[in-house]
């Protein structure tokens, strides 16, 4: 299903939280909505699940909206960050709730995942460390076999091995079977892998969305050097974002040009290499761009 996020504004308590905020997600993709703290993350992915109700515009699955729509709330899953599971339940327990709600629920495959973490389903989960109570939630939210997951910050407090095979089976579901994810981090890092575009949201508006392809391929990093003063005709032709110099060797942000190395070696340099950007290195000039300090919104460690 695809997802149209349409001028969706959502005030609580006065403050206004998601602000004339617009968004298409299509289907198969893994989206990220990255922001730091209080940005409006987690009340976007609660209006997108219908768990809120939007005041101003709409979300729509495939022209559907899901507010009141209990058939399609049976598809798209709200993931939340703090897992919940009833007062002394085990995986068991949580099993028969889950399969009563959901008419999807796959129970072969609700086993499969058990073996696969390596958790007892008899045990009390609050008697799980956090990191296992995650896994348990995970366990239940993929065995729904939903169309569409809304995963509010997924990996925090996963140690790096569980968080890859979460990350797998993620992935697992998109090639699969078409499942569309949105994620929310406050971290790039934690996302870039696995994204197709993302999302940054401030204080509740949009203030830079694309795709990872094209950013990549937008802006590329030269590194280039002279025996002497660098030629103007050159560096003219360039279409330079930012310049830095270090001894010799300039090292130029500039859009990337099917031309570029026909171009460059008119120019006879000493030495030059074409680097593509982290999206690290593109996040921190387009936010620069635009005034942000990108380490204040989506690089929290
Ligand atoms: N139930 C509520 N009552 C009052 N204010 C709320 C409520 N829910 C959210 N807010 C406010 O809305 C803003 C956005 O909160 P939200 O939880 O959506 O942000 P977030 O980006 O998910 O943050 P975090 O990364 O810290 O989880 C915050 O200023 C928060 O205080």
């Amino acid at each position: 299903m695809n997802i149209e996020i349409s001028n969706l504004t959502k005030t609580i308590e006065g403050q206004k939280v998601i602000n004339h905020f617009n968004l298409l997600i299509s289907e198969g993709s893994i989206h990220g909505i990255l922001g730091s703290n209080g940005a409006g993350k987690t009340t976007m992915l609660k209006v997108m699940a219908g768990l809120l109700k939007a005041e101003i515009g709409q979300v729509n699955f495939d022209g559907c909206s899901i507010y009141d729509n209990s058939a399609l709330k049976q598809k798209v899953v709200f993931v939340p960050d703090i897992p919940y599971f009833f007062r002394g339940a085990s995986l068991q327990d949580q099993r028969k709730f889950y399969e009563r709600v959901y008419q999807s629920f796959d129970g072969k495959r609700f086993e499969q995942l058990c073996d696969m973490f390596q958790l007892d389903v008899k045990q009390p989960i609050a008697s799980f460390s956090k990191g296992m109570q995650r896994q348990a939630l995970f366990i239940l939210v993929l065995s729904i076999k939903a169309d569409i997951l809304l995963l509010d910050e997924p990996f925090d407090g996963l140690d790096p091995i569980i968080r890859q095979k979460i990350k797998n089976l993620l992935i697992q579901e998109v090639s699969e079977r078409s499942v569309t994810l949105v994620i929310s981090s406050h971290n790039l890092r934690e996302v870039e892998d696995l994204c197709d575009a993302v999302t940054i949201l401030h204080y509740g508006q949009k203030i830079y969305s694309s795709a990872i392809d094209t950013m990549k391929t937008n802006i590329c990093k030269l590194q280039i050097a002279f025996r002497s003063d660098p030629p103007k005709a050159l560096f003219d032709q360039l279409q330079i974002y930012k310049q830095t110099k270090t001894g010799r060797v300039y090292t130029l942000l500039i859009r990337k040009d099917n031309n570029i190395e026909q171009i460059i070696t008119q120019f006879n340099p000493l030495m030059y290499d074409i680097l593509p950007l982290t999206l690290e290195e593109i996040f921190s000039y387009e936010m620069g761009e635009r005034g942000y300090e990108i380490h204040n919104i989506i690089l929290e460690s």
